[in-house]
């Protein structure tokens, strides 16, 4: 039998401080467009939707379809991608990367400024990513992923559209825990919790909860590696 859980992961974990880990390098749009000519720019988007399904008869109200996608190196990522420097402007380069990865389904729709919602340098690899979110509707969201197959990059960029559980199964794991134990590229996992927060889909202790077990879970997999 599976249940909603409704408070969702035990309390003796809650309220505590959230991690940085996703803030660290994070620069204002201005201070990211004037690095220079040395650094790549990449725009990703967290597309949604709301639905009105659930899970179970009722039981479990799956609330928001969001997409990310499986990528060609086996992790999960937000589609997006490289934007060129002859682009007019990063939503451009955005706009263009997601008809290439997502196909025609994204006709219904642009991503624009005011979706922006941060940037993030690697100094390193000197790479800046912009992230954006846009709400869509199921019909909108349902179209890119009927037309996904059909895209140029699908089946050698993308692998597959993948929608995320927002809920949590009352054994604690199943759901988004469960979820948040793949791989993911570069900023992604964290990229998605901060702004199913900011949205507002999430609540701040159960984003802090979630933060916890993903510090965890990576703790366990490199005493594994050793
Ligand atoms: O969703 C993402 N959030 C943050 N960083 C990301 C995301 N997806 C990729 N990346 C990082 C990882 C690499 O440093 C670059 C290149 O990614 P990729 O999408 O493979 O770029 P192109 O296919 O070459 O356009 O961005």
């Amino acid at each position: 039998l599976v249940v909603w859980c409704e408070n969702l992961l035990p309390n003796h974990v809650s309220g505590q401080k959230q991690s940085s880990m996703a803030t660290s390098n994070k620069v204002e749009l201005a201070e990211a467009l004037a690095l220079g000519p040395a650094w790549r720019h990449f725009s990703y988007v967290m597309l949604y939707a709301p639905t009105p399904r659930a899970l179970f008869g009722g039981r479990i109200p799956l609330r928001y379809a969001v997409l990310m996608h499986m990528r060609f190196d086996g992790r999960l990522g937000f589609p997006g991608g490289f934007v060129n420097d002859q682009c007019p402007s990063l939503e451009d380069g955005l706009n263009q990367e997601l008809l290439n990865k997502l196909g025609e389904g994204v006709s219904t729709f642009s991503v624009v400024h005011t979706d922006y919602r941060n940037s993030f340098t690697d100094a390193k690899s000197k790479v800046v990513v912009h992230f954006y979110v846009k709400c869509l509707t199921l019909e909108q969201l349902q179209a890119v992923e009927a037309r996904a197959p059909l895209a140029k990059d699908y089946g050698l960029e993308v692998f597959g559209l993948v929608r995320v559980p927002l809920y949590t199964l009352h054994d604690g794991v199943g759901g988004l825990p469960a979820f948040l134990e793949n791989s993911f590229i570069g900023t992604t996992r964290e990229q998605l919790l901060d702004a199913l927060q900011d949205l507002e889909i999430l609540d701040p202790q159960t984003v802090s909860v979630l933060k916890k077990r993903i510090a965890q879970h990576k703790q366990l997999l490199g005493l594994i590696g050793t």
